[in-house]
């Protein structure tokens, strides 16, 4: 069977090449010779190799192996996934260690055997395939990234407050600073670290987000850190966590405030080290993540209560950026609307929408407890139910979803009192999600997924 892979051989011996051309030839696809290596170059633009083999020493009396040095960094120019295998004089150790560090895979010393010969290039030839695998892999989630990355669009606003917001994001953006992100539950938090990571030299690699608020106690550290094979009776093989999956890119800690205290020291530690060690391993494991954590808690109070550790808060807080609530941007109202409004019009096939001023007015006036979450959930339901294309104020649903308890106060349907039950934790806790789970005893995600369901 014929083999795989394309070889260039480079020897000024001619003999040699001739032997080694015979031999190899049933091991692979293809094999060029070159006795002078300063056709290499030429040779280069016409063809691409998988695997080289390189002479140290060319020229008769001259054995310091610069020259092989030489060319091996010329092929490693023109492609850096190339796969070198030296050929050394007996007892060239050092040089060939050298050759090693300077990227070469593999040496061989002449008067080799077959067998040694063989086994050496078929290797080269597989760390090669690797070595292309993970390059197309590695463009792929380039590609991954860029898609997502385009498909998140957002309003910028002009209010004076989110003015402020972008004058900040645009000189922290690109510096590797730590930043937290406060405000109110649906204010854009993440939004805007999403926004930081895009304009940071990040950018081409990942962005994970963790919500730590929805991580029970026992998750929170095989989640964070990963978990090694047979951690625990679940752990069937190695998991990593996600400062792993977000090393070389961004790791957002969202609802950082509902980290209980003895965790955050967990927290602090793998922060401050750039390590992490999974469950039930033990070996530290080197991350290069940046830090952008987001809250709707007051972490200085809490830290002045006991309740957070203030190390932590300042190895977090190295810049803070402070969204304001949507009752407070009242000015990018229109500019909202108009962006959701045709995104749901198009997302439900309604054509070209517009809002009467009227509908504009009753969004401005309304106080928006659960801010531009809830802001998008209301013109999404009134592009679904309205009958024009013209919206009024008559068609800007505002407030409807909770007319139910009246309706159902006695009544014995599970349904109807769950949504009860979440109307009434929402209205209680002033339309803060994450208390309002904490009271229902779920957490926030599964929260966001009945309001949705019950369309609230
Ligand atoms: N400026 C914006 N433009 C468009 N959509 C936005 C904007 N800000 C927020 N949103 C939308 O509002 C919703 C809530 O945003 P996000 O999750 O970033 O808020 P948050 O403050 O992190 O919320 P929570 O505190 O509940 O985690 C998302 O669907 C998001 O896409």
């Amino acid at each position: 069977m014929a083999g795989k892979g394309k070889l260039l051989i480079i020897d000024d011996n001619v003999e040699l090449l001739f032997a080694l051309q015979l031999f190899l030839k049933p091991h692979f696809a293809k094999i060029d010779t070159i006795k002078n290596p300063n056709q290499l170059l030429s040779q280069l633009e016409v063809d691409e190799y998988d695997v080289y083999l390189l002479d140290m020493n060319f020229k008769a009396g001259i054995n310091s192996g610069n020259e092989g040095l030489y060319w091996l960094n010329r092929i490693l120019d023109f492609d850096s996934n190339a796969c070198v295998v030296l050929i050394t004089a007996y007892g060239d150790v050092e040089l060939a260690v050298k050759a090693m560090k300077e990227g070469a895979v593999d040496f061989i010393q002449k008067s080799w055997d077959e067998n040694k010969i063989l086994s050496t290039l078929l290797s080269a030839y597989k760390l090669r395939n690797s070595k292309l695998e993970i390059k197309g892999l590695k463009e792929k989630q380039k590609q991954i990234n860029h898609q997502i990355n385009k498909n998140t669009q957002f309003v910028r606003g002009n209010s004076k407050g989110m003015l402020d917001v972008f004058r900040t994001v645009e000189k922290v953006a690109a510096t590797e600073a730590n930043v937290l992100i406060t405000g109110e539950n649906g204010t854009g938090k993440e939004v805007i670290a999403r926004e930081l990571h895009l304009l940071s030299h990040r950018k081409d690699q990942v962005f994970v987000s963790v919500d730590l608020g929805s991580l029970s106690e026992n998750l929170f550290e095989s989640e964070l850190f990963g978990s090694k094979k047979g951690a625990f009776t679940d752990a069937k093989e190695d998991r990593m966590g996600r400062f792993e999956l977000a090393s070389g890119g961004t790791l957002f800690l969202d609802e950082i405030g509902n980290v209980p205290i003895h965790l955050q020291t967990k927290l602090l530690t793998a922060i401050q080290n750039k390590q992490i060690v999974p469950v039930g391993g033990n070996s530290p494991v080197e991350v290069d993540v940046r830090i952008l954590a987001a809250t709707n808690c007051n972490l200085l109070e809490m830290a002045a209560d006991g309740l957070f550790r203030e190390d932590l808060l300042y190895r977090l807080n190295t810049i803070t950026i402070e969204l304001p609530t949507l009752r407070e941007r009242i000015d990018d109202i229109p500019e909202l609307a108009d962006f959701f409004l045709q995104k749901y019009a198009d997302q439900y096939n309604k054509g070209e929408c517009t809002l009467e001023k009227s509908a504009i007015k009753k969004l401005s006036q309304y106080s928006w407890p659960g801010n531009i979450r809830e802001f998008q959930h209301i013109i999404e339901k009134s592009v679904i139910l309205s009958d024009t294309k013209k919206l009024s104020a008559s068609d800007v649903l505002i407030g409807e979803g909770f007319q139910l308890s009246k309706k159902i106060l006695d009544s014995f349907n599970l349904t109807d009192n769950e949504k009860l039950l979440i109307e009434k934790a929402i209205k209680h806790t002033g339309g803060n999600m994450s208390l309002a789970a904490k009271e229902l005893g779920i957490n926030r995600s599964t929260l966001y997924d009945k309001i949705k369901k019950y369309d609230l």
